[in-house]
């Protein structure tokens, strides 16, 4: 673990350098994912790191999961309550498209989810740009594979330093770095809407998604579940399909 984790700091800084940017900044969520996030960005940049909480509606237990993510690591953080903006945009776009005739109820949660997770992109880089910061991504090898990620959200980000890894280590470097009890035992939520959790909207576990992505065999279920999501998704990890002039 600790020459994973020298290699990813080291990385880190190799990517402040190349940029000509001073530091790294992520949202924080209490998740695990930007846990382990935090803890190495405020490895590379000791004094040129900051942690970005911005609830929506957030319940306590997570802001106090976030408090304790930056404690635990001694990370320099501010925090934009995004309720009313996402509140206000939203209920602006629904007037319009109801006017329009074009309103679809049944998109309306996914639809909200994902703008809040747009905002939080928005509010990332309006900071990066302040300080001359990269944005770091949180994405792990499940999410990525499976696309589990709103497109230009969470992952409109600079650099993905946890990619390669699967659910199962992250854990492992969560637990090596010394993340807070509560976020280890915490079930992986995007926390877009009351009750989710990843799994249960995903129709799968991390363990199986981990174990496929190793090349281990899972029940055909799981498999068809995951491969469908991986194709799904795929426009959300390929380059931009450019018209081409003859
Ligand atoms: N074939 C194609 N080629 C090019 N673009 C395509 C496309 N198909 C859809 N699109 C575009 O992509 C959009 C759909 O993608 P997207 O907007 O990402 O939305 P979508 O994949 O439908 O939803 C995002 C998913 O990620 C989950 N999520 C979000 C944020 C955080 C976390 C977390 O774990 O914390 C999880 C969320 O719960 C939800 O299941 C469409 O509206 C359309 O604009
Ligand atoms: N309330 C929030 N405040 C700040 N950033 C957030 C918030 N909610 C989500 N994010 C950002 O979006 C990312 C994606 O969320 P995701 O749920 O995948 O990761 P996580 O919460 O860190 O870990 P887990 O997947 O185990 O819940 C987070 O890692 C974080 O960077
Ligand atoms: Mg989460």
């Amino acid at each position: 673990m600790e020459k994973e984790v020298n290699q990813i700091v080291e990385w880190l800084r190799d990517q402040v350098k190349s940029a000509g940017v001073d530091g790294l900044l992520v949202g924080i969520s209490g998740g695990i994912d930007s846990a382990v996030v935090a803890h190495l960005i405020k490895r590379a940049c000791p004094n040129n790191s900051l942690g970005v909480l911005m609830p929506i509606n957030t319940s306590e237990v997570n802001m106090q999961d976030a408090r304790a993510v930056t404690e635990s690591c001694n990370l320099n953080s501010i925090t934009v309550d995004l309720t009313e903006a996402r509140e206000a945009m939203y209920c602006n776009i629904k007037k319009e498209l109801k006017e329009n005739k074009t309103y679809q109820e049944d998109n309306t949660r996914l639809a909200q989810a994902n703008l809040s997770a747009r905002l939080r992109m928005s509010t990332l880089y309006t900071v990066a740009t302040h300080h001359n910061y990269l944005v770091v991504g949180t994405d792990n090898a499940a999410e990525w594979y499976t696309g589990y990620f709103t497109k230009y959200g969470d992952g409109g980000v600079d650099i993905l330093p946890i990619v390669e890894f699967t659910k199962g280590e992250v854990k492992e470097l969560a637990a090596y770095l010394g993340i807070p009890q509560s976020v280890l035992d915490k079930q992986p939520s995007a926390d877009l809407w009351e009750g989710q959790t990843d799994e249960k909207e995903m129709g799968t576990s991390y363990a199986k998604i981990d174990a496929f992505i190793k090349g281990e065999s899972i029940p055909e279920q799981d498999k068809s579940t995951i491969l469908a999501m991986h194709k799904r998704t795929a426009h959300k990890r390929d380059p931009l399909p450019q018209f081409k002039r003859n």
